[in-house]
């Protein structure tokens, strides 16, 4: 699914408006049935309050307030006027005051702002994707008193003073329960830091024009079921474990040998044909044991590792990082690694850390090497970035000029690709914020790099598969108890995947 920038969503507007076509108002009506049924549905409360300003994401309001009237809610409406209002606007106000029980109150200092009961349901329609500034005046105060006083928000479209297309840091947002957005995620929607401001996000179908999007060429996308069913190659029957690969996964040192496990086991799981592990000595009978599955490289030392002493080049894909430590001999060893695998490497954890520490070591990345960074170990490698826009920003960029692909992880992971596009993911939970479930996603991806699927095919369907595996853990474990090997556990959700 497209991800849309305020100006893309206003010509998706046009565009249906011409082709369907229907007029503005019709529109916004159907998109107001559409935010009506959703709290029909879903708020057992009786009273709303409904705040809106001038513009179309006020007109929403109006005839939101309308239609709720119509069911038997109590409503009442408060008008902030910050222009002449929108035709949309303007004629739903007049349809409005043909409803004498609903009561409009125009709000024109703070003395104006109504008490709010308890059990009033807020709906905040005050700005929607035309924001295009820092709310000021009364406006933010009006925002400001909303957060302080209503218990259950529900924003319109977007809350109130968040951009769509960049950071709001700064700006005073409505805080809402539930946002019932329009048709497609905006951008301001799936960064971690707007969280606080969106709540639960739930996309409303208001039937624009799908041709339009054929038309509209965007930056990011959004990976749900659907798009990596279109991935998934599921298996021939009359494949053989060479058909599937052969994946080298470099992990583990002394006191660290769970990473290494984690790692490769996620990996015979992705469904690759073959795996090796490359583990200090100390840990052959942990791995032995705990994947007896998968063969293993030894290292010469005991406890970390030093030497490559094969042709690494015979493995379809490498993993290394997780639990490996930042000894010099293992930094020696990755420069080593760098110089001698020429097919896109999958570097996590330490491996991140020691690349950091080595800024000179970019250009031997081989091309479209596969980086799992989470926030802190992306700061270390690129730059701190003031705001979640600013730090996908440089993912984007980052992955485009040095010719790689980047896993930001993160309550929304965030895949940027060589080809300057970025990729949502949609599936996981809180509760895999937990040891090892990076180690868990480095084996995974290295796994489905190993069966042939590009660099970005293998980093977008792993960190789906990933979420998907973690929330069947979270279901049967629940968020707070689950553990990482739980989500290699539950990678049985594949199966979904399988069937046609
Ligand atoms: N397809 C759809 O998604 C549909 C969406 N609808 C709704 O329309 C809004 C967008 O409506 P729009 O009129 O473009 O803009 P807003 O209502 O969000 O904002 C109103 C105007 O407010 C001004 N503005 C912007 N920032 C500020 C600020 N910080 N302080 C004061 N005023 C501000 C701006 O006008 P200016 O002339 O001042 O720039 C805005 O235009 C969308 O979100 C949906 O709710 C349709 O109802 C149906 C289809
Ligand atoms: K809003």
């Amino acid at each position: 699914m497209k991800i849309l920038s305020a100006a893309q969503i206003r010509e998706w507007d046009q565009y249906t408006m011409q082709h369907e076509p229907i007029s503005p108002i019709d529109l916004m009506e159907r998109a107001a049935e559409a935010c009506t049924h959703w709290i029909l549905e879903h708020i057992s409360q009786d009273i709303f309050y409904i705040f809106c300003t001038t513009g179309n994401n006020g007109g929403d309001g109006l005839v939101i307030a309308r239609l709720l009237k119509s069911h038997n809610k109590q409503v009442k409406v408060f008008v902030l006027s910050l222009s002449a209002g929108t035709d949309c606007f303007n004629i739903n106000l007049e349809r409005l005051k043909q409803i004498s029980t609903v009561e409009i109150i125009t709000l024109k200092s703070t003395s104006d702002f109504p008490s709010i009961p308890n059990d009033a349901v807020i709906i905040d329609a005050l700005f929607g994707t035309g924001l295009n500034r820092k709310p000021e005046g009364l406006a933010a105060e009006l925002i400001h008193f909303i957060n302080h006083t209503a218990k259950h928000v529900i924003a319109i479209d977007i809350p109130s003073g968040l951009l769509c297309d960049r950071s709001s840091k700064d700006f005073p947002v409505i805080k809402a329960a539930h946002t019932l957005s329009f048709q497609c995620y905006k951008p301001a929607l799936l960064l971690p830091e707007n969280a606080v401001y969106f709540g639960n996000v739930h996309i409303l179908d208001i039937k624009l024009h799908t041709d339009f999007l054929h038309t509209v060429d965007t930056n990011y996308e959004l990976v749900d079921f659907n798009f990596i069913k279109q991935l998934y190659k599921p298996r021939n029957a009359f494949s053989h474990k060479g058909s599937f690969g052969h994946a080298l996964i470099i992990a583990g040192s002394y006191g660290k040998m769970g990473a290494a496990v984690l790692s490769t086991r996620a990996c015979l799981r992705s469904g690759v044909g073959l795996v090796s592990a490359h583990v200090p000595s100390c840990g052959v009978t942990i791995l032995q044991t705990a994947a007896p599955e998968a063969m293993c490289r030894v290292d010469r030392n005991e406890k970390v590792i030093t030497k490559l002493d094969y042709d690494v080049t015979s493995y379809s894909a490498v993993g290394v990082g997780p639990g490996i430590g930042t000894d010099s001999a293992t930094t020696a060893f990755l420069h080593h690694l760098l110089v001698a695998y020429p097919k896109p490497l999958v570097l996590d954890a330490d491996a991140l850390n020691i690349l950091s520490e080595h800024s000179e070591w970019w250009p031997l990345l081989p091309p479209h090497s596969i980086l799992t960074p989470h926030p802190k170990e992306f700061a270390r490698l690129f730059e701190e970035n003031k705001d979640d826009f600013a730090r996908i920003e440089t993912a984007l960029q980052q992955a485009r000029t040095k010719n790689l692909v980047i896993v930001l992880k993160g309550h929304r992971t965030f895949i940027a690709t060589p080809s300057g596009k970025g990729y949502f993911n949609t599936s996981g939970n809180a509760g895999m914020a937990t040891g090892g479930s990076g180690d868990v996603l480095t084996g995974i991806i290295t796994g489905l790099l190993a069966q042939g699927y590009s660099s970005s095919e293998a980093a977008i369907l792993g960190v789906y598969i990933h979420g998907m595996a973690g929330d069947q853990a979270a279901l049967h474990y629940g968020m707070g108890p689950m553990i990482a090997g739980d989500i290699i556990d539950n990678l049985s959700v594949i199966k979904q995947l399988e069937t046609v």
